[in-house]
């Protein structure tokens, strides 16, 4: 660990205020492309720290939800232009604390302005139906009232846009709420908060506790003020979380893992598949939970796709994501490092043939952070660990199928059901695969990955609660509705 290295120490934001946790204790948040630099300590958070953050955001509740949604949106839109401005600063910081190229960090960033623009106007929109009644005196019409306090727990991955697109839907639709971010990205979040902070929202409405998730995060799930729970992270956290938010009867919303396939059939472009399939697998160091981790050939064209998708793959440039030429760069924790060198000698020990990469990296700048090669598997079987188990790092699994039919069957045997893509020419094959496909997310003759904000997302199976997020579809759940009847 670095010594002697002054670093900034972030504190939480509550009511209004930014405080250090009264444990006095901070975590450091390293730098996994190196190690020797971090990027800051954040607090170490306890139960009180968390305590006074939701009575903060319970206080602020009925001021925040008498203005109306426009009102509200007005300072999604402040916080849009502040981030605007601060653009290059988030987009670093997310890129040292958890290793995604600058590029994608980048353009995450103006995702995330494009979200709160997005929720700002969604302000302005209905928020319920007349409906007639059969009583012919009777006015009857639906409305949509805020849950109250809503807790937001984000995972590292996607450190700006999924914290925003929780947050935002949140405060437009009248809710506050009291984030904890992912202890490694947590600076990144800090950095999103100042930008809310700046826009003038008012104390109370938005608040941040930073610390372990088995504290901070389980205290907000288990909290009884806390009247709605949005989660994204892993299944063995998100079931703890619902069944906490079950027990005493708080809604909740769970996005959790994926083993997305992408078919590659016979008739498939073979050079845009390839392409899509190493962008999909390996963008964001396969850290995307769209990303494509089983690819299912034809054996037709198999060979030939195996072959070229060999070939562009040690195409790739790998290292300090910081740097302009960088295609891929570390994984983003120790934790997560050793989990994806976990799995690569699993495939090896259940037979699957390693035909590239597979090595963590190690020599000279790779020494100082957490590096490993694109890894792509062969003579896989869908009944494989490295085929049914999410690695959450650049490894393909490569299956070879007989036929159409055998395709979207092992596509689809799997417990989750996020995003799959198939690359065909042929109408009515990517029609069927759309039907049958049994995934959130179904796209053709385009990569697994790709989440559009104005689109609902989420997935099937055991990838999600089954509510959907971003695009209107976020209404549903940061809203109750209420039917009301008036007889004059
Ligand atoms: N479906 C989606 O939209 C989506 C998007 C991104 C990531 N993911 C999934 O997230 C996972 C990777 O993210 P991660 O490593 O941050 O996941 P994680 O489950 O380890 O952590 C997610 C969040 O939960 C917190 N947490 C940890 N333990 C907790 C507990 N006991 N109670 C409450 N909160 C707790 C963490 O601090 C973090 O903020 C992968 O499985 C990936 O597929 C899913
Ligand atoms: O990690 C999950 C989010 C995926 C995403 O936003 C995308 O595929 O663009």
């Amino acid at each position: 660990m670095a010594t002697n290295v002054t670093t900034t120490v972030y504190r939480n934001f509550i009511n209004g205020e930014w405080q250090e946790s009264e444990s006095a204790e901070q975590i450091t948040v390293i730098n996994p492309a190196d190690t020797s630099l971090p990027v800051g300590q954040i607090q170490s958070s306890t139960t009180a720290d968390l305590e006074a953050a939701v009575e903060a955001a319970d206080a602020a509740r009925k001021e925040w939800r008498s203005l109306s949604g426009a009102a509200r949106g007005e300072f999604l839109y402040r916080a849009a232009a502040v981030m605007e401005e601060r653009t290059e600063e988030i987009a670093a910081t997310a890129t040292k604390e958890m290793g995604k190229t600058l590029p994608e960090a980048r353009g995450e960033t103006q995702r995330g302005i494009a979200i709160l623009k997005y929720y700002a106007a969604e302000g302005m929109r209905k928020t319920g139906d007349v409906i007639p009644s059969t009583d012919p005196g009777a006015f009857m019409y639906t409305s949509r009232v805020p849950l109250g306090v809503v807790g937001v727990i984000a995972p590292w991955n996607f450190p700006v846009a999924i914290p925003i697109w929780k947050i935002a839907p949140a405060l437009v639709y009248g809710n506050t709420i009291v984030c904890k971010p992912a202890s490694e990205t947590a600076i990144t979040a800090i950095k999103i908060i100042e930008c809310f902070e700046a826009a003038g929202f008012p104390k109370g409405v938005i608040n941040l506790v930073t610390g372990a998730g088995s504290v901070i995060g389980k205290g907000l799930a288990e909290h009884p003020k806390v009247n709605g729970i949005t989660f994204t992270g892993s299944n063995n956290v998100g079931k703890g979380i619902g069944l906490a938010a079950l027990e005493r009867g708080a809604k909740y919303q769970l996005e959790m893992g994926g083993k997305n396939p992408v078919i590659i059939a016979a008739d498939a472009d073979i050079e845009q598949a390839v392409d899509a399939t190493i962008s999909g697998a390996f963008r964001s160091t396969g850290q995307k939970c769209t990303a494509t981790s089983r690819v299912i050939v034809e054996a037709p064209i198999y060979d030939a796709f195996r072959d070229r998708l060999i070939e562009k793959t040690k195409e790739i440039t790998i290292g300090n994501s910081l740097e302009k030429d960088v295609w891929l760069g570390p994984i983003a924790s120790k934790a997560q490092l050793e989990n994806c060198l976990h799995y690569i000698q699993k495939g090896m020990e259940e037979g699957a043939k390693l035909i590239l990469g597979g090595e963590q990296l190690t020599d000279g700048d790779y020494a100082k952070g957490f590096y490993v090669q694109p890894t792509i598997f062969e003579d896989v079987t869908n009944d494989m660990v490295i085929a049914q188990e999410e690695i959450f790092g650049p490894v393909i699994a490569l299956i070879k199928v007989d036929s159409e039919e055998q395709a979207i069957d092992v596509a689809n045997d799997v417990k989750f059901g996020l995003s799959a893509s198939i690359f065909t020419k042929n109408i009515g094959r990517f029609l069927q695969f759309v039907e049958d496909m049994e995934a959130g997310l179904v796209r053709v003759n385009a990569e697994s990955a790709g989440v559009e904000l104005q689109a609902p997302f989420g997935g099937m199976k055991q990838s999600s609660s089954h509510s959907r997020e971003q695009g209107e579809a976020a209404k549903e759940f940061f809203t109750s509705i209420k039917t009301v009847f008036v007889k004059g």
